[in-house]
Order: structure tokens, then C-alpha cells, then sequence
């Protein structure tokens, strides 16, 4: 799917000669340090940013908006609408801008977001507006926003982001069975969680993948070194200065 993918921002390199395969089914996690790329590798799978070298397809063709589906967190749901009005502004991509706008005020065709909240477990709290729903329960009604794409790839940008320890289970569970045949690509800052949860495990640091293994082949050291690598100058050559002190390491996201 990458193939020898860089990303620049200005004089930054985000993202460095990245090659990945991702097939379909797949449950992959993206960890590493805070500047490592994760959520611009995940913004170039999702077609959101182009790349500046190589290129970026799922399954021979280009990415479009029913390829892959970003979903974001719960917290950019709109409060004062209700879970199944959330939900259908998933399609909002697909019609014009007038009927985007007024179509989730005025649900005349509620079957598919009552479907996809039935795939999160809340099809019982369709009518109930989103600020009273739990933060897990809001990021379980994003997933079923997203999955209104029907896209054939789901990403999502630490899903667990805000959560308390048990939710962020619960959500990553629920994500996992609502989903079918379609490849699964998340950034996660829990590593145990991403261990825990993904069949695959990429590991980024300064741009570049540093390992790509099932999940219970990776070591404690190479998540030391993953986690070590991210302490150096960020989005430089990606080498150490030397002139750090130990306070200005950053500690390991997984101690
Ligand atoms: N739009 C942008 N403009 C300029 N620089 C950017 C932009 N987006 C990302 N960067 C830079 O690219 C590098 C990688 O950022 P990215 O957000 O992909 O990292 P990350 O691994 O997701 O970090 P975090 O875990 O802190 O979210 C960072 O140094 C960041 O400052």
C-alpha cells in the first residue's frame, strides 16, 4: 500500500521512505514517540495529505473517500444533535453540500446510521443527543459515523485517546467486531493495548518504520529502542546531538 512514501512539511520530513503492504482483514496498530509520523502516515492512507515521493494505493487503485475512512475522535461530534444525526452526517462526503446540510437534521432515511449503531452497540440510544452520552460511548458512535463510508479500509487516530482503562477496551473490542473483511489501521500511544488488541504491530520513529511484526513477536528491546529513538532531535537526520540532558529525554509512553 506505501511504497517509498516521504512526507515533507516544509524543511520537516514526517514520514521517511516508508514501505508498507496492508491487505485486507488486517488489524494493524501504529505506535512510537509523540513526532514519530503516525498520524501522517495515517493522513496519507486515508488521502488526506498527498505524498511528496512514492506512492500511496490499497489494492492497486488510488485512494478516494470509499477506499478509507478516518475516524476521529468522539470529542468532534456535535453535542446538541443526537447519536443517529451524527451518524448520518457520515455520508455527507457522498451528497451535495445542501443536502448534506439539512439531511441530518431531517433523518428521512435512518435504516444504515441505525444499522451502524447497532454494529457499536447503541442502536438504543439513537435519540439521545451526544453530550450525554460517556466519552466511550461517543467514540463508539464516531466509529459508527465512519463506518457509514462503507470504505473498504478504517483508520483511526487513537480511538482511545481520553478514555478510562476499561473503555478503552471496550472501544477497541467494539471496533474489532464491527468490523468485517476491511483492513484496520489505528495509531495507539497504549502499547499493552495495541499488543493486546492487533495482530500486527508497526513501530515508527522519526519518520521511519523501525519494525513491522505480529504482535507477540515483539521484544521488550526493540520497544526500548523504538521509544529511545524518539527521544532524539526530532524531524532532523533523526541521530541524537549529544548535547541532551537526560532530563530533556522523553520518558517511554508504554513504562
Ligand atoms: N501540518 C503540519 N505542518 C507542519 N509540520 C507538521 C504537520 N503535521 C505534522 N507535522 C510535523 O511532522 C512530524 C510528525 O508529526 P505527526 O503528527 O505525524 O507525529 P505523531 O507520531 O502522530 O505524533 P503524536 O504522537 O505526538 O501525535 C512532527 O514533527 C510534526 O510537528
Amino acid at each position: 500500500m506505501f511504497d517509498s512514501v516521504t512526507k515533507r512539511f516544509g524543511g520537516k520530513v514526517a514520514v521517511r521512505d516508508v514501505s508498507l503492504k496492508l491487505d485486507a482483514g488486517e488489524r494493524v496498530a501504529v505506535i512510537g514517540p509523540s513526532g514519530a509520523g503516525k498520524t501522517t502516515l495515517l493522513r496519507l492512507a486515508a488521502g488526506a495529505l498527498q505524498p511528496d515521493v512514492g506512492t500511496v494505493r490499497f489494492d492497486g487503485s488510488n485512494i478516494t473517500g470509499s477506499t478509507a475512512t478516518l475516524a476521529y475522535q468522539g470529542e468532534t461530534l456535535v453535542d446538541r444533535r443526537t447519536a443517529l444525526s451524527n451518524v448520518l452526517a457520515g455520508r455527507l462526503g457522498a451528497l451535495s453540500w445542501l443536502r448534506g446540510f439539512i439531511e441530518p437534521l431531517l433523518p428521512k432515511h435512518p435504516e444504515p446510521a441505525l444499522e451502524r449503531l447497532d454494529a457499536v452497540g447503541l442502536v438504543d440510544r439513537a435519540d439521545v443527543p451526544v453530550k450525554s452520552l460517556s466519552a466511550g460511548e461517543r467514540q463508539r458512535v464516531a466509529f459508527a459515523r465512519a463506518l457509514m463510508q462503507d470504505a473498504e479500509v478504517m483508520l483511526a487516530d487513537e480511538p482511545t485517546a481520553n478514555l478510562d482503562p476499561s473503555s478503552r477496551r471496550n472501544v477497541i473490542d467494539v471496533l474489532d467486531a464491527a468490523l468485517d473483511g476491511e483492513l484496520l489501521v489505528t495509531v495507539l500511544h497504549e502499547v499493552d493495548l495495541a499488543l493486546e488488541h492487533f495482530d500486527r504491530i508497526v513501530g515508527m520513529a522519526d519518520g521511519r518504520v523501525r519494525f513491522d511484526t505480529p504482535a507477540q513477536a515483539v521484544a521488550d528491546d526493540q520497544l526500548d529502542a523504538l521509544f529511545a529513538a524518539g527521544a532524539s532531535t526530532p524531524g532532523t537526520d533523526g541521530e541524537r546531538t549529544g548535547t541532551e540532558k537526560e532530563s530533556d529525554v522523553p520518558v517511554p509512553r508504554y513504562v
